[in-house]
C-alpha cells in the first residue's frame, strides 16, 4: 500500500479522524471542511474551503484526485468548482477544496462535514515525440462526434 505523508496544520483536527477508507472496498477517503462556523452557499456560489491537512504523495508514479461525494452532489447540489481537483505528487501545501453550490437552493455546510473525497491514482508519464505523419490508421481527422456513432 503506498504511503502518503500527512501534516496536520490545524490543532482542531486532532479531535477528528484523519481521512480514511470507510470500508475495505472504498476507493476514496472522505475529506472534511475545516470551518470556524457553518458556511452558507447561495445558488451558484463557490468557496475555497480548507482541510487543514497537507498530503505529500512524493512518489511521481501517483497523483491525488479530489472528487465530489455522490450523495452531496446529487441531493444537495454541492460539487467542486474545479469539477475535479488534481493533486500533484510534489504538492506539499494545504489541501484545499473548491466547494460549489451548483443547485437552485441555498445550502449550508457544517464545520467538519465530509464534503469531498480523495482518491490516489497511478500516473503514467508520456514523452511527446514529434513526427511528420502517423502510420496509416483507421481513424481520420474527425473527433467530437464525427465518428457518426451515437
Ligand atoms: O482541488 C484542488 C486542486 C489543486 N490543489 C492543489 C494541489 C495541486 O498540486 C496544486 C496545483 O493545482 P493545479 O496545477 O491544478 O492548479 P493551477 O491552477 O494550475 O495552479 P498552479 O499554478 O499552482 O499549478 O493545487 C488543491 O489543493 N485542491
Amino acid at each position: 500500500m503506498p504511503r502518503i505523508e500527512v501534516r496536520i496544520l490545524d490543532p482542531r483536527l486532532k479531535d477528528h479522524p484523519l481521512p480514511h477508507y470507510a470500508t475495505a472496498g472504498s476507493a476514496g477517503m472522505d475529506l472534511r471542511a475545516l470551518l470556524d462556523a457553518p458556511l452558507t452557499l447561495a445558488p451558484g456560489e463557490c468557496e475555497l474551503v480548507r482541510t487543514g491537512l497537507a498530503l505529500h504523495i512524493k512518489d511521481p508514479a501517483y497523483a491525488g484526485l479530489v472528487l465530489p461525494r455522490s450523495g452531496l452532489g446529487h441531493k444537495r447540489g454541492i460539487v467542486l468548482g474545479n469539477l475535479v481537483g488534481l493533486i500533484d505528487a510534489d504538492y506539499q501545501g494545504e489541501l484545499m477544496i473548491s466547494v460549489w453550490n451548483r443547485g437552485l437552493e441555498t445550502v449550508t455546510i457544517e464545520p467538519f462535514e465530509r464534503i469531498a473525497q480523495y482518491v490516489l491514482v497511478p500516473v503514467l508519464k508520456a514523452e511527446l515525440e514529434v513526427v511528420e505523419s502517423f502510420e496509416a490508421s483507421t481513424r481520420g481527422e474527425g473527433g467530437f462526434g464525427h465518428s457518426g456513432r451515437h
